[in-house]
């Protein structure tokens, strides 16, 4: 497993029931992975819990082989379960609590949407990452909450690992990139493909983003 530090940079890849149904999940997330993501959310609104489980556990086993992370949305009994990571929105659960159930090495992000004070709770509740968005159009959450790049310049100063997230593709990411963030998470921008290999390719460049 890659350290906290070794992760919170680069490409997030974050999964979708609908995208990635018809055994898509598991070859599209290892192209992911394999194209360098760093982290690999798994996001599954259903109430299916046994389905759920055994798609967590085998993503988990994808990017130990990977020496990436596995972050669970929203669920921190889930993470508890496999010993995974985990990202919390502002109504799902108390951060601290999700500490104290997962220890100190676990990744725990925060969803912040748009605003600084949010991050700033977050942190001091022990986040491993804040998390902006959406920045562009979304077809995952076109009704979120709006966030800019004036927002990136100014989170800068909590010295803390910024994700930026919402409508992120190939052509809008780097801006975000050269305002601060450290982390682009995306959906449609890497998953909405047709086959494994354009995921692969996509996530290959979204990395050369971050080093060139
Ligand atoms: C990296 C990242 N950032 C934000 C979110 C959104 O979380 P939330 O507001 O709880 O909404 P849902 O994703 O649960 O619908 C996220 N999942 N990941
Ligand atoms: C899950 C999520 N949270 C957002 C936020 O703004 O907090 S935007 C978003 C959707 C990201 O998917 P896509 O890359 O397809 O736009
Ligand atoms: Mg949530």
């Amino acid at each position: 497993m890659s350290t906290k530090q070794h992760a919170l940079s680069g490409l997030y890849a974050i999964t979708d029931s609908a995208l990635l149904a018809n055994e898509r999940l598991l070859p599209y997330c290892e192209a992911a992975l394999s194209g360098g993501a760093k982290l690999l959310q798994y996001r599954d609104k259903s109430s299916d819990t046994a389905r759920r489980l055994s798609e967590a556990k085998a993503l988990h086993t994808l990017c130990q082989k990977y020496g990436a992370r596995l972050i669970i949305n929203d669920d921190m009994h889930l993470a508890a379960k496999i010993g995974a990571d985990l990202h919390l929105g502002q109504k799902d659960g108390s951060l601290l609590k999700a500490r104290q159930l997962l220890g100190p090495n676990a990744i725990i992000g925060a969803t912040c949407h748009a605003q600084l004070e949010l991050a700033k709770q977050a942190i001091a509740q022990q986040a491993d990452y804040i998390a902006f968005g959406r920045f562009y159009n979304s077809q995952t959450k076109p009704g979120a909450a709006l966030a800019n790049t004036d927002l990136l310049e100014q989170a800068q100063q909590l010295n803390h690992p910024i994700v930026a997230i919402g409508g992120i593709t190939l052509d809008n990411g780097s801006v975000l990139i050269q305002h601060g963030a450290n982390m682009l998470a995306v959906i449609h921008g890497l998953f909405a493909a047709d086959t494994p290999v354009t995921v692969e390719q996509r996530a290959r460049a979204f990395s050369a983003l971050f080093t060139d």
